[in-house]
């Protein structure tokens, strides 16, 4: 399933120091979200507040509303741990669990999560996450081997694999493709054009080719200077932002004028 996630007024605090500033964005399902911007400018930070990572930081906190579907994801009594199942997130640097086989790896976050199934249902699960990541035909005869025997392409498809197997609604991905050649990120992009039949994809990306290339909306952020928060300068069309930007500093920054 695919959800939609709207922030309101959202600001992203580390102890003292206000790190994103008044953002309100709609992020629609079934399609891909860039977030583009100056290092420092958040993106990360608000990537990570979008399934309440950010607040696993000492201090780290978060103002405003963010809604999945029309649920207050920071409301009170929900609990952080079921909204990071809802909501996968995949990592700069693929990091697969070293000691554990590809199966165990993909199973990872069902038995974290006390999922306990019967053998045959954890074997369907285990393929259908693989094929799900485009994984599986290169792995379906060593599943019982270590996930760290992998080129780094195949690890970070199987942090993929990871999880999709919690069958979440929305899968956050940082920069996924920022350690992998120009043939696994081809890849990488393939599947997210596939993936997002399915899931609502938001990703952060240095490459601006590549927000082209993969996203249906683009969010440009920018920072003012050091020490000043992050903010939402335009979001739209990908296809729009990247032709006919709305405001000035997101031309400059598109343009290679800045940043
Ligand atoms: N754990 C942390 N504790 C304190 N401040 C942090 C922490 N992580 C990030 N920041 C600060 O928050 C601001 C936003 O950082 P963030 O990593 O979200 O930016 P970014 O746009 O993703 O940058 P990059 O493109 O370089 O990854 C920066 O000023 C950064 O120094």
């Amino acid at each position: 399933m695919s959800k939609r996630i709207e922030a309101k007024n959202l600001d992203i605090y580390y102890g003292k120091f206000k790190a994103v500033e008044d953002v309100s964005m709609v992020i629609e399902p079934r399609a891909v979200t860039a977030f583009i911007g100056p290092s420092g400018c958040g993106k990360s930070t608000f990537l990570r507040s979008l399934n309440r990572m950010h607040e696993v930081i000492n201090g780290a906190y978060v103002e405003g509303e963010l809604l999945l579907d029309g649920h207050d994801l920071y409301g009170p009594g929900v609990d952080p741990v079921n909204v990071r199942r809802q909501i996968g997130m995949v990592f700069q640097r693929p990091n697969p669990f070293p000691t554990m086989s590809i199966k165990e790896n993909v199973l990872a976050g069902l038995r974290l999560n006390n999922k306990r199934m019967p053998g045959r249902e954890q074997d369907e699960v285990c393929e259908k996450a693989l094929r799900g990541a485009n994984l599986w035909e290169e792995v379906k005869n060593r599943l019982d081997l270590p996930g760290s025997g992998l080129s780094g392409g195949q690890q970070q498809r199987l942090c993929i694999a990871r999880a999709i197997a919690m069958a979440p609604d929305v899968l956050l991905m940082d920069e996924p493709c920022s350690a992998l050649d120009p043939i696994s990120t081809l890849a990488i992009e393939d599947l997210i054009q596939e993936l997002k039949a399915n899931y609502t994809i938001v990703i952060v990306t240095h490459n601006m080719q590549q927000a082209a290339r993969v996203s249906d909306s683009t969010a440009f952020f920018n920072i003012a200077g050091t020490g000043a928060p992050g903010k939402l300068i335009e979001m739209g069309p990908t296809e729009q932002i990247f032709s006919t930007p709305e405001k000035q500093e997101t031309e400059n920054y598109i343009t290679g004028r800045f940043g």
